[in-house]
């Protein structure tokens, strides 16, 4: 799915636009301008991401640190998209780790203090930036890999799942996925198709009608992430696996990229048609009841 949406990105200008439409792409670019990296290696720092960028590998690495869990807050999602955003500017950079500077957890997901009793603009907002920030982690012109070094949960999980592979911390006490059910929210549709994209139909629908967390084991097992390692060297083997990735042509990527293209677009026509029934089931309940 995430190499679907690069091809798109690369070729498609209309869909672009419509993606672009969708992410309110541009609102972080207007609040900082991004800058080119010019050194060999260099750090750049905002509150609450620091990224380490190694112009010889090419690879970057993003540290979310926003105290205490790495909550996904309308201005911690901004700071990772303007991030993000320099990275994919920098054609330096070909290869992107994603982990956490916080003790025990990867990201805590969406910030809940953030969606409750805020105003109709700042929701409109804060939910724009959950979307660009999917957008670009799944649109993503680099290779990107999730460093799990802690607890992965809902938002958190789908932070992961956008990235291209996922190494976990081997830890029984952490735990991964989208747990949204035992909320008592409705995972979003595009939640559930990046879930069914990275573990399939069936493990999705137990996932997310029983609002499942695994542990770092069971994650592995349904293929939830890709590897565990000890806790030390998750870091380490993120970098290491990276120069594996870095070293498959560009070419195949972008193959791939176009099978994938394919899929997603089926995935697409099916959630309109599903949403427009949707719809007109609605309206003939509402009829029926006014009869
Ligand atoms: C505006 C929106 C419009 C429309 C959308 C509406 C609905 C669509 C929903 C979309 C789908 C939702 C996705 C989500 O991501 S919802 C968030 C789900 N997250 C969780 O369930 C995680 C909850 N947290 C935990 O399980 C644990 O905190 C965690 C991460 C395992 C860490 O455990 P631990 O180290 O023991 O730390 P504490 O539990 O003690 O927490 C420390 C501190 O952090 C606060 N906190 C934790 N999680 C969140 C969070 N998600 N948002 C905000 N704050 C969080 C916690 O309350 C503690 O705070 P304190 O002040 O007490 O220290």
């Amino acid at each position: 799915m995430k190499m679907a949406l690069r091809a798109c990105l690369r070729t498609k200008p209309g869909l672009t636009a419509l993606l672009s439409q969708l992410s309110c792409s541009g609102h972080a670019a207007a609040r900082r301008a991004p800058a080119l990296v010019a050194q060999r290696s260099s750090s750049s720092t905002s509150q609450k991401i620091k990224v380490d960028f190694d112009q010889s590998s090419g690879v970057a690495v993003m540290h979310m640190q926003s105290p205490p869990v790495n909550s996904l807050s309308l201005e911690f999602l901004t700071d990772v998209c303007i991030a993000l955003e320099k990275l994919e500017m920098d054609k330096s950079c070909r290869g992107l780790v994603v982990t956490s500077s916080q003790p025990k957890v990867f990201s805590a997901g969406l910030d809940i203090l953030d969606m409750y009793g805020k105003s109709p603009e700042h929701c409109a907002e804060f939910w724009k930036a959950v979307q660009e920030m999917w957008l670009k982690f799944y649109g993503s012109n680099m290779i990107t890999i999730a460093a799990v070094n802690g607890s992965s949960p809902a938002g958190g999980c789908l932070l992961s799942m956008t990235c291209d592979y996922r190494i976990m911390a081997d830890n029984p006490r952490y735990s991964i996925g989208l747990n949204e059910t035992k909320l008592g929210i409705v995972a979003p549709f595009w939640f559930k198709d990046t879930m069914v994209n990275t573990v399939g139909h069936r493990a999705t629908e137990m996932a997310l009608q029983l609002g499942l967390l695994y542990s770092p084991a069971e994650a592995l097992k349904i293929g939830l992430v890709d590897q565990l390692v000890h806790e030390d060297q998750v870091l380490t083997t993120a970098t290491e696996t990276m120069t594996k990735w870095l070293a498959i042509p560009g070419i195949l990527n972008i193959s791939y990229t176009c099978h994938f293209f394919h899929l997603w677009c089926c995935n697409l026509v099916c959630t309109i048609c599903s949403c427009v029934c949707q719809v007109i089931a609605a309206k003939k309940i509402h009829l029926s009841q006014d009869f």
